[in-house]
């Protein structure tokens, strides 16, 4: 299937990452994105496990929604006693999290569910009834993660001036999440307001979400956006292009130090050092308040092919040595503000983000 839009359709509403369909999981397999849109029939949790651990999708929300699916298709065709059931869905959450180590949405979405499963198995219902309760409660993740995107936006978008040039690094845009995005978010809902911002989007080595995903998501809603090599950010700052960085993440630590992909550390020191404001846009469910600091957070280590022979060209010796980290971690004191669905939190951020939770 070519990637021919229909007119007047944006790239959010076309190209959903992923949707209950027809009793399993229609996933785009954005390994192949920007050539083909292809979306993939899963119906067992290993089809999710693997289409998550393979990056068919990716993207800390997307992630987190996905395993909540794969928990359903686990005991979709399960029949027996509740407490059978119940052991069940526990043991496909406790597989679909040894999928990825980082992104805290994953874990915080199989620890719903599981909730979720555990009030069912104590009510007086059939095992196909307490499915059916399942697969709701999934698809509110997903409902709730396109309203948290969109008020993300809102209040991201209070910190853009029209003619600004925002630098955003990987993608954490509608293909990370349910719909919107949240990094992405107000660029998609400064275009409906007509306030013309100018992205400059980092291609993101060595998976290229940047230019794979997120030039594509932005050229085809019709956002203004730039695609530059990772280590042309410096550059174009120090030209006086960019005004604003906002990027995604995929785990906030309690004291707001930030993990998300590899190269977003070395963004964040050349903003502070051009004095550009860094931003950082995520959904109360990737603030994790369990994890201390950032050197807490497990960084995932992704196979050495991926910088060596990405998409099937070879760019190095075989045998080389290769370090392959997928993310790293910007302490807070490198973090502008942090962007919510419950508003912007500003330092200190060990204080400040515990309020979030009060509220
Ligand atoms: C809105 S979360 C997006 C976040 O996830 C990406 O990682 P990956 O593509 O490996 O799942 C990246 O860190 C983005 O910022």
């Amino acid at each position: 299937m070519s990637n021919e839009l229909q007119p007047n359709v944006s790239v959010r509403e076309a190209l959903q990452s992923l949707r209950w369909e027809n009793d399993a999981l229609s996933l785009l397999d954005q390994r192949l994105l920007p050539e083909q849109t292809v979306y993939l029939r899963l119906t067992t949790p290993q089809d999710v496990w693997e289409a998550i651990r393979e990056l068919k999708v990716r993207g800390a929300p997307a992630i987190g929604i996905a395993a909540a699916y794969g928990v359903v298709l686990g005991v979709a065709d399960f029949d027996g006693n509740l407490s059978a059931w119940l052991a069940e869905t526990e043991k496909h959450a406790a597989y679909l999290a040894t999928s990825r180590p980082t992104a805290v949405n994953l874990f915080w979405a199989l620890d719903r569910m599981k909730a979720r499963a555990r009030d069912l198995a104590s009510a007086d219902i059939s095992s196909s009834a307490a499915t059916a309760a399942l697969l709701d409660e999934a698809l509110l993740i997903q409902a709730e993660d396109e309203e948290t995107n969109r008020r993300i936006g809102e209040h991201a978008l209070t910190l853009f001036e029209d003619g600004m040039g925002v630098l955003t690094h990987c993608n954490a845009g509608g293909l990370a999440t349910a719909k919107y995005g949240t990094a992405l978010a107000p660029f998609y809902l400064a275009l409906e307001q007509g306030i013309s911002l100018k992205v400059f989007a980092d291609e993101t080595r060595p998976v290229l979400q940047g230019a794979r995903l997120t030039a594509f998501e932005l050229q085809q809603a019709g956002v203004d956006v730039t695609l530059i090599c990772d280590n042309m950010a410096g550059h174009v700052m120090s030209k006086g292009w960019i005004q604003a960085v906002i990027v995604g993440t995929d785990r906030v630590a309690a004291n707001g130090d930030v993990a998300n992909k590899i190269g977003t550390y070395s963004v964040a020191v050349l903003a502070k050092a051009h004095g550009i404001p860094f931003y950082v846009a995520c959904p109360l469910s990737t603030i994790d308040l369990s994890t201390p600091t950032g050197a807490d957070i497990p960084i995932e280590e992704r196979h050495g092919d991926e910088v060596a022979a990405g998409f099937g060209k070879r760019t190095a010796p075989h045998g080389v040595a290769i370090y392959n980290p997928a993310f790293d971690i910007t302490p807070n004191e490198y973090v502008t503000a942090i962007v919510t669905e419950k508003g912007i939190v500003r330092a200190p951020y060990a204080e400040n983000l515990g309020k979030l939770f009060d509220r």
